[in-house]
């Protein structure tokens, strides 16, 4: 059930307190309670209300014209990151290098683009090479990467040979058009729990998309599922839409109401977990377990008590008590990149010099904590275009926007059920620069640059024309960043230092991905439909200096908030990381997390579908732990 106060909840004892009912939260709380011996306390920031707002493929696009901020701003509550786009980066000039996140029920996932991206089978051997754990490579994971999506009954026979645990859930698109040869079937599984589909509208860039393919051919070439481990080429897009258009967020699937009425799982809406409290321990090297969760009833941290004197004026201001809850088995932190570093450091878990600075005390000294932050880069790339079918149409016509929402109500089909592109590719660069910079990529079949087209512009279009927009993204950036604290209050905001482009290698792949762009516009098939560069693209050419290549990506970088790592895993005996590869917490007992904050390294893609196998496999390990 779900609970909004903490004293409405029934008085009982939870062998689970799993902290963030996002993305990966929402599986775990949901594999653990198919054991009905297990109860399961899963708490979040936001109320499910605003996520049943959300369940709108095209809300995405539609949002950020209302709201008008840089990338998918939903009508949640996102918490902008302010900090360090004034006191970090200042090479960068773009307000969207802000670093996003969902804070509702369902998380990022509430609120992102629904890309469905695994990532390379590399991705994730690399995973298994460094923590020396063979059940995060490729090939392990499979089971666990179907047991995420559903496959459509629609298409039986075309699975027949499919060699995965049927665990999946792919839906034929919203159009329902034949889909064959748009993917692999072999790669997908027909029963699960979150919705995948190709794109179930038609955009009249499709064909054209195609035809510059086959034209240039070498490196643009046709991949018939970028989801199979080998996502080099061009393909057709997947993204986690239900065939009724609607999006399929973890809080929809994993929390979907037959799971949610669970009688052993409890969910609590507006609970800020501020830290976890010690208890002794004699099975751990630090002498501590962590089975307390500390949090305040209220988004906005403690509730305060402000003192007046007789005479009305401030005495002083006090925060209130905050409130705690036990887990008997385990902690779970799900509260993401920045939440799961953010609450281990209030908690003294971190480097000891550091805490001890800002007057913390250290009680399990692990200096990887909120370090090796790594977020892609990204710029929208933007052309005028010689066309009247655009999505710029709805994008500035509230008139035909209320037709084709009242269409989408109806029928759920439309133009509403996408986000305006039904394409993805994937390159690697030059081998001249890996030689120079080194590879920062998991391997040879890995990408280490994303271009995506989109049928016009992206958020606001201005006032007149037509465009077509191509983003280009660095998805195997070698730069790293940090989350950091300077305040003892855990209300604070942490300091988030994603370090985009202070590697020289993210800043020369980004060259390398806008030449991509300029060879991958000149097929002859964008003759006449492709009228000229608009906005800052209109400084630039193929022929530019590295100098002015570099202002136009400085200018214009922002963040795909794909953020991972910040308490990544490592091998048990390594003397780095924050997670041993069962990702408990090293050192001590009773702690475990899991979301995209574990990663070792960010997958060569969106990271939705690597977090969502990486939290069904958790979700198993937890139980083997505990049978
Ligand atoms: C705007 C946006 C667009 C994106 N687009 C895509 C895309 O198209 N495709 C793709 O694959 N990926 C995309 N991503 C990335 C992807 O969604 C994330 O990598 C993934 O969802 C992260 O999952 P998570 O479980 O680690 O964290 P989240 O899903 O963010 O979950 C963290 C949860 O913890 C809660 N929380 C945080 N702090 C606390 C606290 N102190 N107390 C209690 N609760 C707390 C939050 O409310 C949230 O529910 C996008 C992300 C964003 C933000």
């Amino acid at each position: 059930a779900v609970y909004n106060s903490f004293s409405t909840l029934p008085s009982k004892d939870y062998d689970f307190v799993i902290v963030g009912g996002g993305t990966a939260g929402n599986v775990v709380a949901n594999r653990l309670t198919e054991d009905p011996k297990n109860s399961v306390l899963l708490r979040d920031l936001e109320t499910i209300e605003s996520e049943l707002n959300l369940d709108l493929a095209f809300h995405v696009n539609i949002d950020a014209f209302q709201l008008d901020v840089p990338f998918f701003a939903l009508d949640v509550k996102f918490q902008y990151d302010w900090n360090f786009t004034t006191t970090i980066q200042p090479g960068l000039n773009n307000r969207s290098t802000i670093m996003l996140r969902g804070f509702v029920l369902g998380g990022s996932s509430s609120v992102n683009g629904m890309f469905y991206t695994r990532g390379s089978a590399d991705d994730y051997d690399r995973f298994a090479a460094v923590t020396k754990d063979d059940g995060w490579s490729w090939d392990n994971l499979q089971p666990y990467i179907a047991k995420v999506i559903l496959v459509p009954t629609a298409y039986p026979e075309a699975f027949a040979n499919s060699n995965l645990l049927q665990n999946e859930k792919w839906e034929p698109p919203a159009d329902r058009h034949n889909t064959t040869g748009q993917f692999n079937p072999s790669v997908h599984s027909l029963t699960g729990i979150n919705a995948v589909s190709l794109g179930g509208f038609p955009q009249s860039i499709d064909p054209m998309i195609f035809e510059a393919v086959d034209e240039l051919g070498s490196i643009f070439r046709f991949n018939e599922d970028y989801n199979s481990g080998n996502p080099l080429g061009f393909s057709w897009l997947q993204s986690t839409i239900t065939t009724e258009g609607r999006r399929s967020s973890s809080a929809t699937s994993y929390l979907a109401p037959e799971f949610i009425a669970r009688e052993n799982l409890d969910v609590l809406l507006h609970a800020r977990v501020s830290r976890v409290l010690p208890s002794v321990s004699k099975n751990s090297s630090s002498g501590f377990a962590f089975r307390t969760v500390e949090f305040a009833q209220d988004l906005n941290g403690s509730i305060y008590y402000v003192y007046l004197t007789s005479k009305g004026s401030l005495l002083r201001v006090e925060p209130g008590p905050l409130l705690k809850v036990d887990a008997s088995k385990e902690v779970i932190l799900s509260a993401g990149v920045v939440g799961s570093p953010h609450i281990l450091l209030n908690s003294g878990i971190g480097d000891a010099g550091e805490l001890s600075e800002i007057g913390i005390k250290s009680l399990v000294n692990l200096r990887s904590v909120g370090k090796n932050l790594t977020d892609q880069v990204s710029i929208i790339n933007e052309f005028m275009a010689n066309s009247t079918n655009t999505i710029d149409n709805i994008s500035r016509n509230a008139t035909l926007l209320n037709e084709v929402y009242t269409e989408f109500n109806k029928t759920g089909m439309g133009p509403l059920v996408t986000t305006g592109g039904n394409q993805i590719s994937f390159f690697r660069v030059n081998e001249s620069l890996t030689e120079m910079f080194g590879d920062p990529s998991s391997g040879k079949n890995s990408p280490h640059l994303e271009l995506v087209p989109g049928n016009g512009f992206f958020g606001p279009p201005p006032p007149t024309g037509h465009y077509f927009q191509m983003a280009t993204v660095v998805v195997s950036p070698a730069s790293r960043g940090s989350i950091t604290i300077n305040s003892t209050d855990p209300f604070a905001n942490p300091i988030i230092d994603p370090g985009y482009l202070t590697s020289p290698f993210d800043i020369a792949a980004m060259r390398e991905a806008l030449q991509i762009l300029f060879r991958y516009t000149s097929a002859r098939v964008w003759d006449g439909y492709i009228l000229s560069q608009f906005g800052a693209l209109a400084n630039i050419t193929a022929d530019s200096s590295d100098d002015v290549l570099d202002e136009y990506i400085r200018n214009n970088a922002a963040s795909p908030a794909h953020p991972v790592g910040t308490a990544a895993m490592s091998a048990k005996d390594a003397d780095y990381g924050v997670v041993d590869p069962d990702l408990r917490v090293k050192g001590v007992e009773g702690l475990r997390i899991i979301d995209s904050s574990v990663f070792p390294f960010v997958t060569s893609a969106h990271t939705q579908a690597p977090t969502y196998a990486i939290a069904e496999r958790a979700a198993e390990l937890v139980k083997f732990a505990w049978m």
